[in-house]
């Protein structure tokens, strides 16, 4: 059994601002006993525009926000999964997931293979798709499998995660309100069932500027399809929320309830 927290804020432009905000939800989770904690997509910054997004891009490597996150990892012993935009070679950006170790390390990285254009977003104007699923990482809570927000509503990449046996998959999210209405719980609760895994979302919350308001209601799933977690946010402060990750518990779902695959049928994903 091993504590997880999820954190979940209203990132805004300011880089800086986010970090600091970021700094405090660490700390928070080293409190509560956590070994790992889950921020949203996005958390270096949202921006007002597609223009506004790729002019604030850093490289991974480089990046004020991710060095300074990977520094509080460090200082604190505590994994990391955060999401950030980094620079294409196409004059475009990455959205990424990064999984940061508790020395500090980035240890795995996704980028986002499904965009959202959906009503007034468009993020196929700032960010080039990526191109491949990412082999779950080894970590403190388990094998842990990284995806993006949107490509919740694409079941093909969490049954290749639960294909290669991940535990644990995270979905860094910044839901429009609406579909958040609509979709969220169904979908996060449909992917921990098919995938007899743990679902992670941490979320975005309240409005980062004039245009754009984010969902919240930051969710953990449990290999059941349990809601351990749901994140209401009163006020859209920055807050965690802390959930038991038993591995022995999904080790229990899958042996009483074997979902064999009839790829005889149809072809493996
Ligand atoms: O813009 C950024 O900087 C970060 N990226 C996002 O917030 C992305 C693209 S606009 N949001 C989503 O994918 C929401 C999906 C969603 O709401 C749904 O599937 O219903």
């Amino acid at each position: 059994m091993v504590t997880a927290a999820i954190g979940q804020l209203c990132s805004t432009s300011s880089m800086i601002h986010n970090l600091s905000t970021c700094k405090l939800l660490i700390k928070n989770a080293v409190d509560a006993g956590a070994k790992a904690l889950f921020l949203p997509e996005a958390t270096d910054y949202i921006a007002i525009d597609a223009k506004e997004s790729i002019s604030l891009a850093q490289p991974m490597e480089t990046s004020p926000f991710l060095l300074g996150i990977r520094d509080a990892a460090k200082e604190a012993s505590l994994a990391i999964n955060v999401g950030i935009h980094v620079p294409a070679n196409n004059g475009k950006l990455l959205n990424r997931s990064c999984w940061i170790n508790e020395n500090g390390d980035i240890e795995s990285y996704y980028d986002k293979l499904h965009l959202f254009d959906y009503g007034n977003l468009k993020e196929s104007n700032s960010v080039e798709a990526g191109k491949e699923i990412v082999k779950p990482v080894e970590t403190v809570v388990g094998r842990v499998g990284l995806t993006i927000c949107f490509d919740l509503r694409f079941p093909e990449i969490s049954l290749a995660l639960k294909r290669q046996d991940a535990q644990v998959i995270t979905y860094p999210s910044a839901f429009t309100v609406p579909t958040g209405k609509a979709h969220w719980e169904t979908l996060l609760r449909a992917r921990a069932i098919e995938t007899q895994a743990y679902v992670i979302a941490a979320a975005q919350i309240g409005a980062h500027n004039s245009k754009r308001t984010s969902y919240g209601h930051s969710m953990v799933v449990d290999p059941w399809g349990k809601v351990l977690l749901d994140m209401t946010g009163e006020g859209s402060e920055p807050e965690i929320g802390v959930v038991d990750v038993d591995l022995e518990h999904r080790e229990t779902i899958k042996k009483g309830m074997p979902l064999m695959r009839r790829t005889d049928v149809y072809p493996e994903v």
